[in-house]
């Protein structure tokens, strides 16, 4: 890992950190080290971050701000890229915006708001960075990426770099190409938006906001939603009729706020979400004969 170190500080590709802890990487505040952490400066110092990464034999993943992230207590064995400042660039094109991947998505919905374009009101509480919303699909208030992008640009683990539209993405509820088909890292994305009333928008933004503050816990170490909506019923509402909220193991805890969110009450490990995940799982299973399927992505090592 020195040597690899060595190489990419060579080459000046970013910043470079050696068994970086992931807990200070992800909103959960949990997660153990990465062995090397790279964040790349720009478009071209992650391409060439990847390549180096590669030619050493070394796996790689990439992480945005870690909004949706649970990082098991082992870490992360081989390279974790962080996609964030350097590629948080932004062109706005009348009604056309292009973002680089590491832009945060709650100060892009609320740039666009300000210029009076439409589209993104939907996004203007939602954390993580614009890779990781393209990755998956995020949604809230009814809408979702897919309804606003119109290409991104993706650098797949084959070296292939490709613009892909919209339908190529394939999108669908909180899933894109990029979750089985063919993974890669999202570069940048272009939005497709609407001249509307700014007003109006800064109206809609707000409420938004309002509805996520009273129902979420927000000033807690949480992923969002733990659980995607198991169709047609509600994650939140069937956890909390089953009794769970305030449900706690070790300092991980069903939030009392809203029942579809884990909270890290201060020391909680990988270990214990990952019991209360299954917990859950168990209990609505043999309630409701119910499958809960995680939408937070469990990555890492025991
Ligand atoms: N609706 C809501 O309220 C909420 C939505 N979210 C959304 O969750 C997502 C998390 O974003 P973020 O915190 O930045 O991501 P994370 O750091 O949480 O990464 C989660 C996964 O997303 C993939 N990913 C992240 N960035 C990229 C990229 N540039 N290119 C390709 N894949 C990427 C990676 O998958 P892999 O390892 O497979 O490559 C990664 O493991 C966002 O869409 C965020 O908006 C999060 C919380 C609440
Ligand atoms: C937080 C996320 O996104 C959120 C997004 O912020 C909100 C707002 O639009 O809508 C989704 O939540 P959600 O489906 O739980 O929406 P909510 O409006 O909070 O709840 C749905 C219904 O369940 C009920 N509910 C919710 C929580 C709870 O503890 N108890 C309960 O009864 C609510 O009263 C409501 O009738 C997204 N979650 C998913 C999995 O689709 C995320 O993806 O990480």
């Amino acid at each position: 890992m020195n040597e690899l170190a060595q190489r990419l500080n060579k080459a000046n590709v970013g910043k470079v950190w050696l068994n970086e802890p992931l807990k200070h990487h992800t909103t959960l505040k949990i997660g153990g080290p990465a062995d090397i952490l790279i964040q790349p400066k720009d478009k071209e110092g992650l391409i060439t971050a990847v390549n180096i990464t590669k030619e050493h034999g070394i796996p790689y993943r990439v992480i945005g701000r870690g909004s949706n992230l649970l990082v098991r207590d082992g870490g992360i064995r081989g390279a974790v890229i962080k996609v964030g400042e350097g590629l948080d660039y932004l062109l706005v094109e009348d009604d056309k915006v292009t973002a680089g991947a590491g832009f945060s998505f709650i100060k892009l919905a609320t740039m666009i708001a300000k210029q009076g374009l439409s589209g993104l009101e939907f996004a203007g509480g939602i954390p993580g960075t614009v890779g990781g919303a393209v990755y998956m699909n995020a949604g809230a208030h009814g809408s979702d990426v897919s309804r606003v992008l119109l290409s991104a640009q993706i650098l797949f683990d084959d070296g292939e770099l490709a613009t892909l539209s919209n339908e190529e993405l394939n999108f669908s509820y909180r899933t894109s190409v990029l979750q089985k088909e063919r993974k890669g890292i999202c570069l940048e994305a272009t939005f497709q938006l609407e001249k509307g009333d700014r007003e109006e928008i800064m109206k809609i933004m707000s409420q938004n906001k309002d509805y996520r503050k009273q129902t979420q816990p927000l000033q807690q170490p949480c992923c969002g939603s733990v659980f995607r909506n198991p169709k047609p019923y509600s994650a939140g509402r069937l956890i909390e009729e089953a009794g769970l909220k305030g449900f706690r193991i070790g300092d991980a805890q069903i939030s009392t706020k809203h029942a579809n969110f884990i909270v890290n009450l201060g020391n909680a490990t990988a270990r214990d979400v990952l019991a209360l995940i299954e917990h859950i799982q168990q209990t609505i299973a043999e309630k409701y004969g119910v499958h809960m399927h995680p939408e937070v992505e469990v990555v890492g090592e025991w």
